[in-house]
């Protein structure tokens, strides 16, 4: 595994400094205006990379720690920039580790190399809204301000989209559902399901459920012509349990819907009666139609989450003993999954400091306990 960046701040004044030495954004208190600092002169040595920016006549100073020799990380961060083909990074780990702030980050520098990107919260508990300092709850794509290309953000809350389901499929017995359901690519699990208690479905969600809402939603904007541009999509998810059901989510409804399918048949060969729940001959063949292409997309998901050309998983993490070990943890159930992962970003270390208070000395030391990842 190679190790991409450490960054912390040393400076109170400065609210975020995540990700690499090459790509490293700020976020000031009072304009809270991302910049990137790119094109900033910096110096490197015994592992530790000083900045200092002048910006409207405040001086603001700080170092970031490297693990990866600068060298490495700028390749590191080359690798992700290079080539027009459209690439998703998926930024996950342990809650409150900095995914939304790296992913923000991420995000801005891939727009600002040049790639109309997207970035993607799947996490219930966003907090994109606050990186950007915009509001992006609305469940659509939000423009960035800031940035040299294109740069959208979207928030998708699964709950709230289940609850407007919910309270659809009440007020308009069904054809409310349908139509919603449709806007999120699964209209067709409706129709299948119409007759078999949804309600109950959506009272004790299946695993992975949620995240379904949250793919099909982000798929059916990139595949409009609209939005077809971005080349980079950078996707914040949720922390690790719900990562890894969202990894499991394609298998599982592949499944689903090999059992709806096998139903489906022994309902339509028994009596007329039973023949109603899915309506004349024609009717059921385009459901059954509908299903296969369902099952279709969701092999398509499946693959694209294993295809190491377009897809990369970037585990981000911090120095504690606890987050290492979720993350190692995390790590080896990707590996199972056969999910690429070949990053990690190791967020908030402590810069060296001569005249440490007994707190900062303590969380260092604490730091330095943190085990290393191995390297494969
Ligand atoms: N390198 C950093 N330096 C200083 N503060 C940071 C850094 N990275 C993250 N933070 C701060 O830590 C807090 C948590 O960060 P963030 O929301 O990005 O984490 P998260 O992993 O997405 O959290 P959650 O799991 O709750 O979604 C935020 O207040 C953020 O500003």
């Amino acid at each position: 595994m190679a190790t991409l960046s450490v960054t912390s701040t040393s400076s109170a004044s400065i609210r975020m400094v995540p990700v690499t030495n090459s790509m490293t954004m700020v976020r000031f208190p009072r304009t809270r205006a991302p910049i990137s600092l790119w094109n900033f002169k910096t110096s490197f040595s015994s592992g530790f990379l000083s900045l200092s920016i002048t910006r409207k006549n405040h001086k603001y100073s700080f170092q970031v720690r490297s693990v990866a020799a600068p060298a490495d990380a700028t390749i590191g961060f080359d690798e992700m920039v290079s080539g027009t083909q459209r690439k998703y990074y998926m930024l996950g780990g342990k809650g409150g580790v900095g995914k939304t702030s790296c992913a923000a980050s991420l995000a801005v520098k891939f727009a600002n190399n040049g790639h109309p990107t997207l970035v993607v919260s799947t996490d219930p508990a966003h907090s994109l809204s606050d990186s950007f300092a915009q509001d992006l709850t609305g469940g659509t794509l939000v423009p960035v301000e800031g940035p040299d290309s294109p740069l959208f953000a979207l928030e998708i809350n699964p709950e709230k989209a289940r609850e407007e389901f919910r309270s659809a499929s009440q007020k308009n017995g069904g054809t409310g559902v349908k139509d919603f359901m449709d806007g999120m690519g699964l209209g067709m699990i409706v129709e299948q399901l119409g007759e078999l208690k949804l309600g109950e479905l959506l009272d004790t969600p299946p695993p992975g459920l949620d995240e379904a809402i949250a793919i099909s939603k982000v798929i059916q904007f990139l595949e409009s012509q609209e939005y077809n541009m971005f080349t980079r999509i950078v996707f914040d998810t949720a922390p690790t349990g719900h990562t890894l059901r969202l990894l499991s989510l394609p298998d599982f409804l592949d499944a689903s819907i090999g059992k709806l399918l096998k139903l489906r048949q022994k309902i339509t060969s028994a009596t007329s009666a039973i023949k109603s729940v899915f309506g004349q001959e024609e009717t059921r063949q385009d459901a059954a139609d509908k299903l296969e292409r369902l099952r279709e997309r969701m092999v398509k998901v499946r693959e694209l989450f294993r295809d190491t050309d377009s897809t990369e998983f970037v585990i981000v993490t911090i120095p504690t003993v606890m987050a290492i070990s979720e993350s190692s943890r995390l790590c080896a159930s990707l590996k199972k999954e056969t999910v690429p992962v070949k990053r990690l970003i190791v967020n908030q270390i402590l810069p060296p400091s001569a005249s440490d208070c007994k707190f900062c000395a303590m969380k260092r030391k604490d730091q330095m306990r943190a085990p290393r990842f191995d390297k494969e």
